[in-house]
């Protein structure tokens, strides 16, 4: 990766994490994700952002350094605007190989910053609205609580309008040679839409109430460029990626889109025969709708389809007295992810006194939820059943359509 210039004295540095291992451990990168910090250079200069040890990350941002003549010993500052690792994990690497650089932090961030590197010394703390002036260059600190981790702050460089706004309108997705919204193809568009959607569903989704209030309070700045920690770097049109992050808050509290994301888990085929009884029923109403099979599909997708759709579709059979295990681990998500206001229908089969439905009922119970008439058989499904696996796919479709 070669560094960029974004304004004067301002270039995007960072690397790509293209190795195949997952992001958080959990959630699957196959076209990896670019850990981007950036430079501010006055008579001062301060580093925004760092990378983790992962995958030559640090060597990469060295290199970069380099091609822009910065040495590390002249850096006299290092932003922090959020302490996951993935942004700080290099820190003490770092630390080893500058001089007198000064850590500039949130209150919370000095706190995480002590505990998770053990790091005893100085520490600049930045209150919300601070400013820090470089000598012909001014960095402003903004608080932006829980986006994603508490502690979490932006910088914003007033003069230029850039707001290194770390993971809020982030994205997974490597970054190519062409790092700016107005250099890549509507192809390379649509591939960052998506992947800013499934980072948003797996990262960011559980903190939408405090999305919004981040947007509304940095709407107050005049924003021209928007630098996040990871993706691509907004100069043209930054109002495409705060209303997409507007939206994908908003489909918390309902307002989603008219598809319909389905999710089944079987053992024996016994649950999957109505699947196709019910898909038809859906799509005589129109409605788009996008299956999962679990445990086969990642648990990544699942979320990124569900976030955004207004219906839910969730089928998985009873295993001893409870749902089949992977359906109520992707529930369990949900859960923690706040997959909340979803239409919802569920059906399955079981052998004798079934279990999953009640199962069902007590895990959901808090996701605001409306489901309609679940469809539970003994064994295998029959005429009748299949008749109303059709009805309830097109009754829900109704009420996707309709909501
Ligand atoms: C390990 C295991 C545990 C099961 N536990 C229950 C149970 O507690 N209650 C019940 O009614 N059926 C139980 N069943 C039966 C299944 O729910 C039933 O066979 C169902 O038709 C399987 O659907 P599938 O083919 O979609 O997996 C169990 C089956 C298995 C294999």
């Amino acid at each position: 990766m070669k560094s960029n210039k974004i304004a004067d004295g301002i270039f995007q540095l960072g690397a790509n994490i293209n190795n195949g291992d997952l992001f958080e451990g959990l959630w699957p990168i196959p076209d990896g994700v670019s850990l981007n910090s950036y430079i501010v250079k006055g008579e001062k200069t301060a580093l925004i952002d760092l990378v983790d040890d992962w995958d030559n990350a640090p060597n990469n941002l060295l290199n970069q350094l380099d091609q822009i003549d910065i040495e590390l010993e002249s850096i006299d500052y290092i932003v922090l605007n959020h302490l996951e690792p993935d942004h700080t994990g290099w820190i003490k690497g770092f630390l080893e190989k500058t001089k007198d650089v000064v850590i500039v932090t949130s209150p919370k961030g000095e706190k995480m910053l002590r505990a998770l590197f053990s790091y005893q010394g100085e520490v600049l703390v930045v209150n919300d609205g601070d400013e820090l002036d470089l000598g012909g260059q001014k960095l402003t600190f903004y608080h932006i609580p829980f986006v994603h981790w508490p502690e979490t702050m932006v910088t914003f460089h007033k003069e230029s309008g850039v707001l290194f706004s770390c993971d809020a309108f982030g994205s997974y997705g490597a970054l190519g040679n062409e790092v700016f919204d107005d250099q890549i193809s509507e192809e390379k568009h649509k591939f960052y839409d998506n992947e800013s959607l499934r980072y948003y569903a797996n990262i960011v989704a559980g903190y939408s109430l405090p999305v919004i209030k981040a947007i509304d309070k940095l709407e107050g700045l005049d924003v021209k460029v928007i630098a996040p920690s990871h993706g691509i770097i907004w100069r043209e049109n930054p109002s495409i990626i705060i209303e997409r992050y507007r939206k994908f808050a908003k489909y918390m509290s309902g307002e989603a889109e008219k598809e319909i994301t389905m999710i089944v888990g079987s053992m024996y085929g016994k649950t999957k025969a109505v699947v196709s009884s019910i898909v038809k029923g859906i799509r005589s109403e129109g409605i788009p709708v996008h299956i999962f099979n679990v445990p086969e599909d990642d648990i990544s997708f699942i979320l990124s389809s569900a976030w955004k759709s207004k219906g839910l579709v969730i089928g998985m059979p009873t295993y001893e007295g409870k749902m089949f295990p992977p359906t109520s681990s992707v529930l369990e998500m949900f859960s923690l992810k706040h997959v909340w206001n979803k239409e919802v229908f569920r059906f399955g089969s079981y052998s004798w006194s079934g279990g999953a439905q009640r199962d069902f009922e007590n895990k959901t119970e808090k996701l605001k939820w409306n489901c309609i008439e679940p469809l539970e058989w003994l064994g295998e499904a029959k005429e009748e059943e299949l008749n109303s696996a059709y009805l309830q796919g097109k009754k829900l479709a109704i009420k996707v359509k309709e909501s």
